[in-house]
């Protein structure tokens, strides 16, 4: 190891999957469906990390319903937050308040170090990281610092939100992430009477999977209960698997997790091949 004098992307000890969640559009509940699913794969019985990497927007902590700062130990490692069951960490916390994060690449790329190498993670399942939405900075910095098991890409169902999401998929494939599957996030709206509304254009990320012939992970409906749950700090994975608003989120995580173990089995199979 090291004896070219350049190192690729380590594999972090004690991590078996590192996820990222990304999106094109802005807006479209990435940060909501990353927080959802780290909870509902805490409810499931796995360890389960999570790194807020959205510059833009770091909501992980108001989501999570904690705010403070993280101890740092003698030695210059960070503790995680813990919250409902997920180990959190959040540029939102270096960074507090309502001052913007203004970053130049290698302070961005040192941040994302950070959070992977000096946090005291402990062993997880998952370590899921949300990233800022579009295309960039954020991605390159994290696969060339730990191997990913791949990327959920989150959309609306909206032409326009696709449109974005298209080009979301072509990074990870430039910068060789596996995209694990698409989620549909505010998909459809049931109205108390019953009567379902389409608001945008349900069906189309569905659609958008299998023409690139993706995974699709399942969709969540629109629901103000959602957003409420998010700006409680409660999230709706809360509810737990059984309930109308849980529901999705568990049936999310289950198709993660076995896309997550069918990516590393055949990963692990082209090692032995070559
Ligand atoms: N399924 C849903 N139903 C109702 N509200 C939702 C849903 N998903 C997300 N929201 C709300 O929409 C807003 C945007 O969501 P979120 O912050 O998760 O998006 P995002 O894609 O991460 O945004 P960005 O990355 O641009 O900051 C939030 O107020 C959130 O609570």
């Amino acid at each position: 190891m090291g004896t070219m004098g350049m190192q690729g992307p380590q594999p972090l000890p004690g991590i078996s999957h590192v996820i990222a969640v990304g999106s094109g559009k802005g807006g479209v509940g990435k940060t909501t469906v990353a927080v959802n699913l780290a909870v509902a794969l805490g409810k499931l019985g796995y360890r389960v990390g999570l790194i807020d990497a959205d510059i833009y927007g770091p909501n992980v902590p108001t989501m999570l319903g904690v705010t403070r700062q993280p101890n740092i130990t003698d030695n210059s490692m960070m503790e995680p937050i813990l919250s409902h069951g997920v180990k959190f960490i959040s540029v939102g916390l270096i960074s507090p308040g309502d001052k913007p994060m203004v970053m130049r690449g290698p302070m961005l790329h040192q941040i994302i170090r950070q959070f992977l190498q000096q946090v005291l993670w402990g062993e997880l399942d998952f370590l899921i990281v949300d990233l800022p939405p579009g295309t960039g900075d954020v991605v390159i910095s994290l696969v060339q610092t730990v191997p990913l098991t791949g990327a959920v890409v989150v959309s609306t169902g909206s032409s326009v939100a696709l449109q974005d999401a298209r080009k979301a998929l072509e990074m990870f494939h430039q910068v060789k992430v596996e995209v694990i599957g698409l989620v549909e996030n505010m998909s459809q709206m049931v109205l108390p009477d019953g009567t379902v509304l389409d608001v945008f254009g349900a069906g189309g990320t569905e659609r958008t999977a299998a023409q690139f012939g993706l995974e699709f992970l399942g969709s969540v409906d629109l629901n103000p209960s959602v957003r409420e749950g998010g700006d409680r700090g409660m999230p709706a994975a809360l509810a737990g698997p059984e309930s109308n608003l849980g529901k999705p989120f568990f049936e999310i995580a289950h198709r993660v997790v076995s896309r997550a173990i069918e990516i590393s089995r055949s990963e692990s199979d082209v090692l032995e091949i070559s």
